[in-house]
């Protein structure tokens, strides 16, 4: 809407109401003066809950003095503000500190219990904010003042009792694409539901919540990934992500946007949802945007946001009362919700007077009932000296340590045998390269040209393992990140539970696939012939895997995004590849980079293999067939050539057992950090 209609509309309300243009026009009525004045003795809005009657279960939700920054990106000034930082510390100049946002302005306001109470305003008000915030889930770079308290029955709140009592569910949806929604719920249950609770009640609560947000149809149908994968339905996905946090049956809900993305009749049945909670005692907080007049009818009250600051705080019958009085009369051709977001939206081109429309506004609400009311329960708590606190373990993991565990095992499992880029295409990929392989380099026989053919053969095998199974890694498990830190973050489960249900579901691919790999490429080729020599190689090859995963694990928890960790990852292999033993003679790496080499896993497993290859290849079992060349007359000559020593082939494995346990440790220490960091 541009200025001229949200003019029109306050005219149109001017016709019914006194003083349209004071919004506008400050020369014909002072309207700052005239407007708070009446403002103390109108009374709008309200504070007072639906019903007075709570029980233990009940939350009401209230924020005082929310005030929160926000970090303003400035081009080409972090170099300022290193020189900035630097002057500070050695100069003893006074630090500036960098510039901020201000996205919330002393906001106050309170959800009682039984309440749908609907957070609307134009796109940027602060309204994400505002949810992100009361829910304890502030995005990297926001601050939030240390004045502001929140409080659940009067008690101020951490972030974990919050987390524990709080179901957010967000805007955007993170799932586990290849589970059906029933399996990801049984999780969820397992996890989320109290230890006390045996699986077939967990289950039956599954299907009561299937049956009460009408998933039954869709309950077997796999989630998807929106773009890849075909699955639920955006409507589905939404309520899905209800059923989650509907399983536990949570005193207070926010939810985000709702109803984004989704049709009339489906943005109303997730309402309706909503609604029947709230009348069953819960209490919900919701961002809309654009709600039909049906749905606003559902509201028991609304607050509008303008500007990072609160315009009102009361039922809908209250709001029109409200817009009344300051001369925006609602006309009868537009709906309630969508005139207000418009008058008290920032038109582009008219910032400064559309800024000042939308300030008197606020300081009109702000020094109304509402905020006075406030305001002073605020003083009586801190008076009263009321920031009571609840015992602490009350609010840990629902699920016991074994339980977390064998959840997120059952789920990983699953999310193993049905994701194809994990299981399908990771096995006819290996079968294709080792059948490739194989036909290259087939029935290679032991002469000068034979000699080096096994040689590249060997390092290829190694080469293959690594890139396959680390490159498998970081796509698949960067993509799962975010569900695991929005999960971990609300305390399903531990950053340990998460990480060894997650390795060892996996575990069995990985020892699939070397073997799949070795037994094709090994005999094709015409490897050193024996049961024993077969199996030490598969160990080796089968090791080189493992820590390749633990490799591309490593990568992915240290990295930000799955596009950074796949470019991340080649550059940091090369130098191990190096070291292996094919391109520079183990011999000749360099003093200062000898401590690399040992980190080197080709170098440990290229040596194992040519070791279990040529260590009892007798002198005269190799063919020398070309006179003008020197002909390695045994396979220690071999050996000795490429400066590697039989004895060595038990500190191999050594070796690669090492790394895997030490790259296993250092992802699981990435995870945890990152875990604690905010996203
Ligand atoms: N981390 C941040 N750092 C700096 N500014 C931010 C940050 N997060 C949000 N903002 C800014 O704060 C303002 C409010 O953002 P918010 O996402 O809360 O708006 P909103 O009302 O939810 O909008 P929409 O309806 O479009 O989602 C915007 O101007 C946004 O650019």
């Amino acid at each position: 809407m541009g200025q001229e209609d949200q003019e029109v509309l306050i005219r149109g309300g001017k016709a019914t109401s006194t003083s349209a243009e004071s919004l506008n026009n400050n020369n014909e009525q002072p309207y700052e003066q005239s407007s708070i004045n009446q403002g103390f003795c109108k009374n709008y809005g309200t504070l007072s809950p639906p019903s007075p009657a709570l029980t233990a279960d009940n939350l009401t939700y209230s924020w005082y003095n929310l005030d929160v920054f926000g970090a303003v990106h400035q081009p080409g000034s972090s170099w300022k503000q290193l020189v900035n930082r630097v002057k500070g510390v050695f100069c003893n100049e006074r630090h500036i500190p960098a510039p901020r946002k201000h996205l919330l302005k002393n906001d106050s306001g309170v959800a009682y219990p039984g309440e749908l109470l609907a957070v609307m305003g134009s796109s940027g008000a602060g309204k994400t904010t505002l949810l992100n915030a009361s829910a304890f889930r502030s995005s990297k770079g926001v601050q939030i003042s240390p004045s502001t308290i929140r409080m659940l029955n009067g008690h101020p709140v951490d972030a974990k009792e919050m987390q524990a009592r709080c179901a957010y569910v967000q805007q955007d949806d993170l799932f586990i694409g290849s589970l059906t929604a029933r399996e990801h719920l049984i999780f969820q249950a397992m996890v989320r539901m109290p230890r006390h609770m045996t699986q077939k009640q967990k289950v039956q609560r599954v299907d009561q919540v299937i049956q009460d947000l009408s998933l039954g149809k869709c309950q077997n149908t796999l989630i998807g990934v929106p773009g890849r994968v075909k699955g639920l339905s955006g409507g589905e996905r939404k309520r899905l992500a209800f059923a989650s946090e509907a399983l536990t049956d949570p005193p207070l809900l926010i939810c985000d946007e709702p109803t984004s993305g989704l049709d009339s009749f489906m943005a109303h049945s997730v309402v309706q949802v909503l609604k029947k909670l709230s009348q069953k005692g819960k209490t919900v907080i919701l961002t809309i945007h654009q709600p039909s007049s049906e749905l606003f009818e559902l509201f028991d009250k609304i607050l509008l946001m303008a500007e990072g600051r609160v315009a009102f705080l009361g039922t809908p019958g209250e709001a029109v009362d409200f817009f009344s009085y300051i001369g925006a009369t609602c006309p009868t051709n537009y709906t309630p919700a969508d005139f207000y977001v418009q008058v008290l939206a920032v038109v582009p081109g008219r910032e400064v007077e559309s800024r000042d429309r939308v300030a008197k506004i606020c300081d009109n609400f702000a020094v109304g009932k509402v905020s006075r009311e406030m305001e002073q329960n605020f003083q009586k708590l801190v008076k009263s000296n009321g920031f009571g606190k609840e015992d602490e373990n009350e609010y840990t993991y629902k699920a016991s340590w074994f339980m977390q565990f064998r959840a997120v095992l059952w789920r990983s499992w699953l999310s193993v045998l049905k994701e194809p880029l994990l299981v399908k295409v990771r096995l006819l990929q290996t079968t294709m390269v080792a059948v490739l392989i194989g036909l290259i380099f087939l029935g290679q026989q032991l002469t000068q040209v034979g000699v080096m053919n096994i040689n590249g053969a060997i390092f290829l095998f190694l080469t293959n393992m690594t890139f396959q199974n680390s490159f498998a890694t970081i796509t698949v498990f960067t993509t799962e990140l975010p569900v695991f830190m929005r999960e971990t973050r609300s305390r399903l489960y531990r950053c340990d539970t998460y990480f060894l249900g997650k390795t060892i579901a996996e575990l069995p691919l990985f020892l699939v696939v070397p073997f799949l790999f070795t037994a094709i490429a090994y005999p094709l080729i015409g490897l050193r012939p024996g049961v024993d020599h077969f199996f030490t190689a598969l160990a080796l090859v089968t090791l080189v895997a493992n820590v390749s995963t633990s490799f591309g694990y490593l990568i992915s928890c240290a990295c930000s995004s799955t596009s950074m960790a796949l470019s991340v990852g080649p550059p940091v292999i090369i130098p191990f590849l190096l070291f292996g033993g094919f391109f520079l003679n183990s011999g000749s790496v360099p003093v200062y980079f000898k401590w690399l080499s040992y980190l080197s896993w080709f170098r440990y497993a290229n040596e194992g293999l040519l070791i279990n290859q040529w260590a009892d290849v007798k002198p005269g079992e190799i063919t020398c067939t070309l006179s003008n060349t020197t002909c390695p007359s045994s396979g220690e000559v071999i050996l000795e050539t490429l400066n590697f020593s039989a004895s060595d082939l038990p500190f191999d494995f050594i070796g690669l057992a090492l790394l895997i346990v030490g790259f296993r440790i250092s992802a699981y220490i990435a995870l945890t950090m990152r875990a604690r960091r905010k996203e």
